[in-house]
């Protein structure tokens, strides 16, 4: 599914958040939104979401414009957002069950997508019986069982370690090429972005512009950044920061190194 921003505004109270966003992001691309913290990323995400309504402009899917959400455009956030009381199963397939499929089959098709990330075994499990990351995956799962045609990804795999995310990040690009959903993710981290994106789009701070753009189609890509040197020391330029790869994403959100 195509997405077409048209020139977006929005404005909270009196805040301007995002300024005249003008983008089209073609079906099957993954388009990574990296800008310091509180610039509007969220936002945008959340207007393609159908949460929030631009205070200016139009979004469309396909050729329609968005006006609240839809099944075909999902979002998922940082925190585990499965439901404490429900097992990782129970948690996949309610997605299934919100779109009026029966329980029966939609337990059949949580395993199986349990099972490509790489959770066998573990259905019957409540959430806090399974680390963090695992609860990820499930949350993946959840995101993709019901064949999203967007997906938005809001700092995914913010609050997990660097090994884990790696493996989440093989996880989630697997899922991709399966599925072929466009995707727009929220992301402090610009190895993730460089990994994962087909585009990375670099904003100022509030109100939200698009300072430079950096296609990255063509690469077939390890998590072996070393070829994405140059690009990776221009975002982070961009973004103010001079500093040793570790620290990057914590000077990004705002703490001190
Ligand atoms: N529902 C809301 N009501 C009022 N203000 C809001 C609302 N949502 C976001 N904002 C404000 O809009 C600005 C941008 O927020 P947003 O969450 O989009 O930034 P962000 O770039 O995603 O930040 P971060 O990287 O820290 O998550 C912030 O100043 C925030 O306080």
């Amino acid at each position: 599914m195509k997405l077409t921003f048209n020139q977006i505004g929005k404005d909270f109270s009196g805040l301007k958040v995002i300024e005249n966003f003008s983008r089209e992001f073609e079906e099957g691309q993954l388009v990574a939104l990296v800008g310091p913290s509180g610039c509007g990323k969220s936002t945008l995400l959340h207007i393609a979401a159908g949460l929030e309504s631009p205070t200016s402009g139009t979004v469309l899917a396909n050729d329609r414009i968005i006006e609240g959400p839809h099944p075909e455009r999902t979002l998922m956030f940082q925190e585990n957002a499965l439901y404490p009381w429900l097992t990782l199963a129970q948690n996949v397939g309610l997605a299934l069950e919100f779109q009026k499929v029966n329980k029966k089959q939609a337990r059949v098709q949580a395993f199986e997508w349990l099972e490509k990330v790489n959770l066998k075994g573990f259905e019957d499990y409540y959430p806090h019986q399974v680390s963090g990351g695992m609860r990820q995956r499930a949350a993946l799962a959840r995101a993709f069982v019901s064949n999203p045609k967007v997906l938005l990804l809001d700092e995914p795999f913010g609050a997990l370690d660097a090994l884990t995310r790696m493996t989440l990040q093989d996880a989630l690009r697997e899922l991709i090429r399966e599925v072929h959903p466009t995707v727009l993710l929220v992301t402090h981290d610009v190895d993730e972005a460089l990994f994962l994106a087909d585009r990375i789009l670099v904003f100022s701070p509030r109100p939200a512009k698009v300072l430079k753009e950096f296609n990255l189609t063509r690469h077939e890509k390890t998590h072996d950044l070393s070829e994405f040197a140059s690009m990776r020391r221009q975002i982070l330029g961009l973004l103010g920061i001079h500093a040793e790869q570790d620290d990057v994403a914590k000077l990004l959100e705002g703490a001190e190194v």
